[in-house]
């Protein structure tokens, strides 16, 4: 009896309950109904907002229904300090790329400065409420971030620091994501995106580490290329076009092709490399120039053998009559300004590539020539301000062979003998051998490193033999073909006022008179 009686009370406590929790609702509503509630929570809202010295930016992943950039940006941005910050990321790996990027978890918060000024970063998830009609199907999560800053550096902050975040989160989008070598080999025809360039990752693994050369030259490169990369308010300030001009030269196997590959790698760019033999005229080379993207190497690589020069003998041998604004010399070789047509690549359509108005679509652009023959190079290339450095890639040198003795052996200075270091040292200049030849010795012995060191060695000293037998030997013969001209020269040589003058004086006087 007690345990029903209990049990009834229990019934009735809880339906009083139910009915107490009913009535109060209605009178809630009745007193406050649903629009006087929004209301107040407008209006405490606003008081809040009036006395909190903070102001709060809402940045949605999804704006309307097309997808917010900036939300994109932030995420970006934000991965870089997360990733030391945080202590509960979220990862994601994007396609085409290699990295992952840190991100801030569901509903987590985090600090960042900017030019001295504190702001606060909220990652806001949450449910979509419900489905509204969309072209498109929106993801059920609603996401976003809410910037807190303080009102007072609200100008600043608008002012700066959203483009500040854009231009962080291409820079971090594009180290990302994996570079890309485009070549023109499909010749002038174009892919169903209308684009002449054809793309393959790019994954060269030269960097300047592991390239073999004086390492003053190299630091030399890479501040040269770091002004560079840095350098848009500079260019803006003088006026110049932002792009930058890199002749590479020197005997083949020196790292000319490895040099490119490390700059491509350093400033995290992408090459284009221009088969000038399969474009076939200027304006197609205008329309490839104009199809590269900006912070990009543009690569033409052999340029002594890539465009015909046949006729540049022809003004180089009479340096008196050279002058840059004849036309013959613009055109680079005679047969292609006038009666081609426009029908081939001529040298000035690759100087207008390289720097004529042409050139400053889109900006931050290197371009960088290699050549085996420097010599073979037409003057209007070589002049100042087209090419902007001037590179020699060397035969191996004693820094160089340092280096390569550490890549390819792990042998650093200390790990050597002073005895076959000085050795080494005193051979390799006269040896004349390449770093590419080097390598090639150390490659094949290099599960022996004592040895391929004392081989190395031997190489390089019958090479530096052979080189000093066979350049006394060219001394030799070349003494004694000056010996034999000059004894040609005294025989075949005219007398001092001989006919060989006469007939000049004569013309000439002729010459006059008709002047006359
Ligand atoms: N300076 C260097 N440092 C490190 N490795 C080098 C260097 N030079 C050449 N090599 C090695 O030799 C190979 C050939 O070098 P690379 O193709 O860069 O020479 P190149 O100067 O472009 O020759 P070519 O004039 O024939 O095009 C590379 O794969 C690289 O491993
Ligand atoms: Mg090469």
């Amino acid at each position: 009896n007690s345990f029903k009686s209990f049990f009834w009370r229990l019934m009735d406590d809880a339906l009083l309950q139910g009915w107490v929790v009913t009535a109060r609702k209605s009178l809630l509503q009745v007193i406050f109904p649903p629009e006087l509630r929004f209301a107040c929570l407008k209006f405490f809202n606003w008081i809040f907002h009036l006395f909190s010295s903070y102001c709060y930016f809402d940045i949605t992943e999804i704006d309307g229904v097309n997808t917010n950039e900036l939300y994109n940006a932030v995420q970006l941005y934000l991965s870089s300090s997360v990733s030391i910050n945080g202590s509960r990321l979220s990862l994601t790996r994007a396609l085409n790329s290699s990295a992952i990027t840190f991100g801030l978890s569901n509903n987590d918060c985090i600090i960042d400065t900017f030019n001295g000024v504190t702001v606060l970063w909220e990652h806001v998830v949450t449910q979509r409420q419900s489905q509204t009609f969309s072209w498109r199907p929106l993801p059920e999560e609603k996401r976003g971030f809410t910037l807190r800053i303080k009102k007072r550096d609200k100008s600043l902050i608008l002012d700066s620091y959203l483009d500040y975040i854009m231009e962080k989160a291409i820079e971090i989008r594009r180290k990302n994501q994996d570079r890309l070598l485009y070549t023109n080999s499909r010749g002038g025809s174009l892919d169903s995106r209308g684009h002449p360039w054809e793309s393959v990752p790019f994954k060269h693994p030269s960097t300047f580490d592991t390239l073999a050369m004086d390492p003053v030259k190299k630091q030399e490169i890479m501040d040269d290329l770091k002004d560079f990369a840095n350098g848009q308010s500079f260019y803006q300030k003088t006026g110049r076009a932002w792009k930058r001009g890199y002749l590479l030269y020197g005997p083949p196997g020196t790292g000319k092709s490895s040099m490119i590959a490390a700059m491509a790698n350093y400033l995290s760019y992408d090459i284009y490399d221009l088969e000038l033999t399969e474009v076939h005229n200027n304006s197609e080379l205008r329309k490839l120039l104009m199809k590269t993207s900006s912070k990009s190497i543009i690569v033409i690589e052999d340029i002594d053998c890539s465009i015909n020069l046949t006729n540049r003998k022809k003004i180089t041998n009479n340096p008196s009559t050279r002058n840059y604004y004849d036309p013959e010399i613009r055109c680079g070789s005679g047969s292609i300004c006038g009666e081609d047509g426009g029908n081939s690549i001529t040298l000035s359509g690759l100087l207008n590539f390289t720097d004529g108005l042409w050139s400053c679509c889109g900006s931050e652009r290197i371009f960088v020539f290699t050549t085996n023959h420097i010599e073979k190079l037409d003057p209007a290339l070589l002049r100042s301000g087209r090419m902007d450095m001037h590179i020699y890639m060397s035969y191996c040198s004693y820094p160089a062979l340092k280096i390569l003795l550490k890549n390819y052996l792990g042998y650093e200075e200390s790990d050597l003998d002073y005895d076959v270091l000085k050795e080494l040292e005193e051979v390799v200049d006269k040896a004349e051998m390449t770093p590419a030849d080097i390598s090639e010795v150390l490659i094949k012995i290099r599960r022996h490193k004592q040895k391929a060191v004392s081989e190395l060695s031997e190489i390089l000293k019958t090479r530096a033999e052979r080189n000093l037998k066979s350049g006394s030997l060219r001394e030799k013969n070349s003494d004694d073909m000056e010996d034999e001209e000059q004894e040609k020269r005294a025989l075949e040589s005219p007398k001092e006022g001989s006919e060989f003058e006469e007939p000049c004086k004569k013309e000439e006087e002729e010459d006059e008179e008709k002047l006359k």
